[in-house]
Order: structure tokens, then sequence, then C-alpha cells
């Protein structure tokens, strides 16, 4: 990465605002998952053990520039606080003269944690006022927020124009693995792209399409392309502005050498639901009145051999609807699968496929787990992160 990081700087008795991504799943006022938070610790620990001051800011969730109450901090503070052994504390404001007192009172090795950045209207409209009201509160910036480098906000951007702005430890680390696969990737390379909907993939196909040997396709965004090679799909998901699209990325396969997987078989039901009736088809004979939420067994079998055959495998989107048992074979032979491949180097693409993988409890065997679900995807999209690009380039 060409980008400064913390330990190109000195923090010794500095003020650090340094934004990580604490974007965490909370069900009745307690942290649910705390992946994230710890995800974070080498840099908070480092810059602890350099005598910063460190500064913390994040978002939770999506308030829309207002104080919503659960999406205050608070719970996120406490988790912290036990994984540091220290207490850690929080402001109810992240700007502004109360912050600017409780700093004060910092000592070096101290963590404070600023209240949620988006109750501020300014932060997701990248306000420069409101970038340098963060700024004012410190003598650095480091970012460590992978999850949040996709968005241009004034946390995540704008403050890095104020102030020395490095990257920490988690974000070099995402950037470089992700990187790595993409301009440097140890062969054979396979991408596995699932979900719901072509849309939201396009880019990332698209992208890959150029770097990877082989591709495969699995979740509902599939059924688009089975129709696209004219076999019918009873109700599975479509995409039908698609289609075009999908013969075109099976063409462009085809003319670069990419090997293109599909599904060959399909667990069909006749609702969309856990206790639905089910049934193994071929991908061609999907009956009418029922949709496909599963790859198949042949399909999983075909898929594994192609992951143990590869050296880097990058993952994202789930083969089915993998929140349902019914139908969360294929996700799970998939994720078993990576987990048996000692040889190949795993990636997974954040978001329902990290999720997966942590249900399934192959998590600690896969070699690097994206946090960030968007970023990830926009940066195998080939796209710049804006939160990486504002930091100062090393020298
Ligand atoms: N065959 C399918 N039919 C309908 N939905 C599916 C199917 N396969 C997967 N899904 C759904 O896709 C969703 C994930 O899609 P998406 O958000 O694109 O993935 P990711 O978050 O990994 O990028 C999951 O909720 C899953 O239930
Ligand atoms: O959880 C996040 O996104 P992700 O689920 O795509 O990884 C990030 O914290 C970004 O949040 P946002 O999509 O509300 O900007």
């Amino acid at each position: 990465m060409n980008k400064k990081t913390v330990r190109d700087i000195d923090v010794k008795g500095k003020r650090v605002f340094c934004r990580v991504d604490f974007n965490v799943p909370m069900q009745d006022g307690k942290v649910t998952d705390d992946t994230r938070i710890r995800a974070a610790l080498p840099t908070i620990q480092y810059l602890m053990e350099q005598g910063a001051k460190v500064i913390l800011a994040s978002h939770l969730g999506r308030p829309k520039g207002k104080v919503v109450e659960e999406l205050r901090l608070t719970a996120v503070a406490e988790r912290l606080s036990e994984l540091l052994g220290k207490q850690v504390v929080k402001t109810d404001e992240a700007y502004g003269d109360a912050v600017k007192a409780a700093i004060a009172q910092m000592n070096e090795g101290d963590v404070l944690l600023l209240e949620n950045v988006r109750f501020y209207p300014g932060e997701e409209k990248n306000d420069p006022e409101l970038a340098k009201a963060f700024a004012e509160l410190a003598d650095v910036y480091v970012n460590d927020a992978f999850g949040a480098a996709h968005r241009a906000h004034a946390s995540t951007e704008g403050i890095a124009h104020y102030l020395p702005a490095v990257a920490g430890f988690l974000m070099e680390k995402e950037i470089e693995v992700l990187g790595k696969a993409l301009s440097n990737p140890d062969r054979p390379f396979t991408a596995i792209i699932g979900g719901a909907k072509v849309k939201d993939k396009i880019g990332v196909i698209e992208n890959l399409l150029d770097k990877v040997d082989n591709l495969i396709i699995g979740g509902g965004l599939a059924y688009t392309f089975v129709k696209a090679l004219g076999h019918e799909i009873g109700k599975s998901l479509l995409e039908e502005d698609k289609i075009e699209l999908a013969k075109s990325f099976m063409e462009k396969a085809k003319e670069k050498g990419v090997n293109f997987y599909m599904p060959v078989d399909a667990v069909v039901a006749d609702e969309f639901s856990n206790d639905a009736n089910t049934k193994v088809v071929n991908i061609d004979e999907i009956p009418n009145e029922w949709q496909g939420l599963d790859i198949g067994p042949k399909t999983r079998e075909l898929y594994r051999d192609v992951i143990l055959k590869s050296k880097l495998v990058i993952w994202n989107g789930p083969m089915g609807v993998f929140e349902m048992d019914a139908f969360a074979e294929g996700t799970k032979a998939v994720a078993q699968a990576l987990a048996d491949a000692k040889d190949t180097y795993t990636v997974i693409g954040g978001g329902d496929s990290a999720a997966a993988v942590e249900k399934f409890g192959l998590a600690d065997q896969m070699d690097h787990i994206s946090t960030g679900g968007g970023a990830s995807l926009e940066f195998m999209e080939g796209k710049q992160l804006p939160g990486v690009v504002a930091l100062n380039d090393k020298e």
C-alpha cells in the first residue's frame, strides 16, 4: 500500500483521532457480535503503547443526521473497555466544547470514544465545517475503518484534509490482502459470486472476469444466468432486464478463457419458507410453480473440486437462502470446501458470506475475512475507496 500507516508517524503525547468501524449488530442494548471491535484492537493497542491519547470515532446504523437513542455507542464503549481491560471514556457528543474538555483530561495511553458521528447531518454530507470540528480535537488522523472506507464522509474523508492522515493496521491489512488478490494473484485464482441480485454484482463480475481463472456463480442471481441460457426457472429470482448482460458475461468469459461455472442442479421449493416442500432437480428441469433456493448436491461437488484445485479464492455472497436451514447446504458446502483447502488462500468478502462462515463455525479456518461488505465489493469492482485515497502517500 502506498499510503502512510501508524508506523510512519510519531504519536507520543499526541491526540489521535482514530476512525474505526464499530457498526456492530446490537440487540436489547447489547453488542451481539464484536468482530469489528476486536479487529480494531491492534491499532488501538499500538497507539496506547506508543503513548498517544486515543480518540475513537465511529458510526452505528443509519440515524440519518439525528440523535437516535438506541444508536448511541454506550454499549460499544463497555464492550471495548472489557476487551482492552481499561476503562474507555464515552462522550455524549462527537465534537464541541464538552468533548474538548474531556480530551483535555486524557493522559497518554487513555482511550475515549466519541458519540455516533452519524447523529450529525454534516457527517454523511461530508460537510467541511464538521470535518474541521473533528480535526480541531486532534493532532493526527488515523483511519482504521475499512468497512466505511467506501464512504466519503466527514469522519472518513473530510477530516483527512486538515490533519496528517495515515492508515491503521486493519485498513492496511484489508487493502493489502484484497489488493494482492487483484493485482498479483496466486493461480489458479477463483472468484465465487453469490447473493440475491445481479444488479449489485455487475461491477464486481465485470472486473473479476479480467483477472480470474475460474468464476463460480451461485445464489439467487444465478437464475438470471440460467434463464439467459434458455432454461425455464419457474418462480426463482429473475432480473429480466439483466438477461442480456448475463449473456454478455458468459461470452466475455469464453473470449478470455475464464472457466465459468454455473449450478447444474438446484434445491427447489414450492414456497419461500423453511417449511416448504422441496426437491432436487437438474437446472434445466425447474418446475413451473417452484423456485430455486439453493444449489443442489452435484453443484456442491463441482464447486468443491474447483475450490480445492485453486491457490486463491475470493468469496462474496451466499449460494442459497442460508438463513433458512432447508437451503443452507450449498453455502455450507462452499464454506467447508474453503476450510478444507489447506493450500489455498481464502478470502471472504464480508457481508453475508462472513456471517455464513461464522454461523457454520468455520471462521477461524479462513485466511482473511474482510470486515467490510460494501467496501470490499467496491474494492473488488476496481473502484478507489475515498477513505483510503484521502490518506497521505508514502514518501
Ligand atoms: N436462490 C436464492 N433465492 C432468493 N434469495 C437468495 C437465494 N440465494 C441467496 N439469497 C439471498 O441473498 C441474500 C444475500 O444477498 P446479497 O446481499 O447480495 O449478498 P452479500 O450480502 O453477501 O453481498 C441472502 O439474504 C440470501 O438469503
Ligand atoms: O456495515 C457496513 O456496511 P457493510 O454491511 O456493507 O459492511 C459499514 O459499517 C458501512 O455502513 P453503511 O453502509 O451504513 O455506510
